[in-house]
């Protein structure tokens, strides 16, 4: 349902990720691993047309997808970005109602749609987003992203400045909005524990590069795997 194939780009003439081909199923939750600056980040940015494509394309629910950014969101691609970029003057419910308005959505719905679903918003509903914690900045920028209904979710890093005990929290979120919504999600990461608590199947990326797809019992059983290619 998406699909990205033979990815290559970068930043001006720098190319940093080279001919990645992955996929993630309906349904689907999925890891992208792989140690710092292995390029995460840069492909999760080529799959969401921040940066230009060298070569190689996208499809989104089996269509190519649109060249823009705003035209993959409106295609139901959702990211949330690495440091959640909440907008952190505007007040927790106006965020939620910017994005429900990239795709046409009632904003008032969207709000009370996200504050029902996400409990510890409502007290903070009027709240400025840059004065909430780390946790609750990356609940708004799920939540944010969620209000646009998207098909397939990109998460860059979720668990990066939260809290361990807020962790198994996001994972229990993403899980039930997973099951409930049926929301796939392609998740990259470097927290082994986050990723086999949520993850079926997952890409160890290495210089830019897929190293090798896997699934949970093998990532889980091959010590020397998580050693040498995710350092733990
Ligand atoms: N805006 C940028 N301009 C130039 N180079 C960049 C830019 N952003 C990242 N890079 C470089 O691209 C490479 C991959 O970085 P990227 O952030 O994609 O890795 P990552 O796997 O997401 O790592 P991290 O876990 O630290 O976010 C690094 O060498 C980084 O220095």
């Amino acid at each position: 349902m998406f699909k990205v194939s033979n990815a290559t780009g970068g930043y001006g003439k720098t190319i940093i990720i080279h001919d990645v081909s992955l996929n993630v199923r309906e349904g689907e939750i999925v890891a992208l691993l792989g140690r710092n600056g292995v390029g995460k980040s840069t492909l999760m940015k080529y799959m969401t047309a921040i940066i230009p494509a060298k070569k190689g394309k996208v499809e989104i629910a089996g269509c190519p997808a649109p060249n823009t950014t705003f035209g993959r969101a409106r295609a139901g691609l959702g990211y949330v970005p690495q440091g959640r970029f909440v907008f952190p003057r505007m007040s927790v419910t106006e965020n939620i109602a910017v994005a429900a308005a990239t795709n046409g959505k009632n904003a008032t719905m969207a709000v009370e749609e996200a504050l029902e679903e996400f409990p510890l918003l409502r007290p903070k509903a009027t709240a400025l987003a840059g004065g909430l914690s780390g946790g609750q900045q990356q609940v708004l920028a799920l939540a944010r992203a969620l209000a646009a209904d998207p098909c397939i979710l990109l998460l860059d890093e979720p668990t990066e400045g939260v809290q361990p005990s807020i962790i198994d929290e996001i994972a229990g979120t993403l899980l039930r909005i997973n099951k409930e919504r049926g929301i796939s999600m392609l998740v990259a990461e470097q927290d082994l524990d986050f990723c086999l608590s949520i993850a079926e199947r997952a890409y160890v990326m290495e210089r830019g590069t897929i190293r090798l797809e896997t699934d949970r019992e093998n990532l889980r059983k091959d010590k020397a795997l998580q050693q040498e290619l995710l350092g733990v």
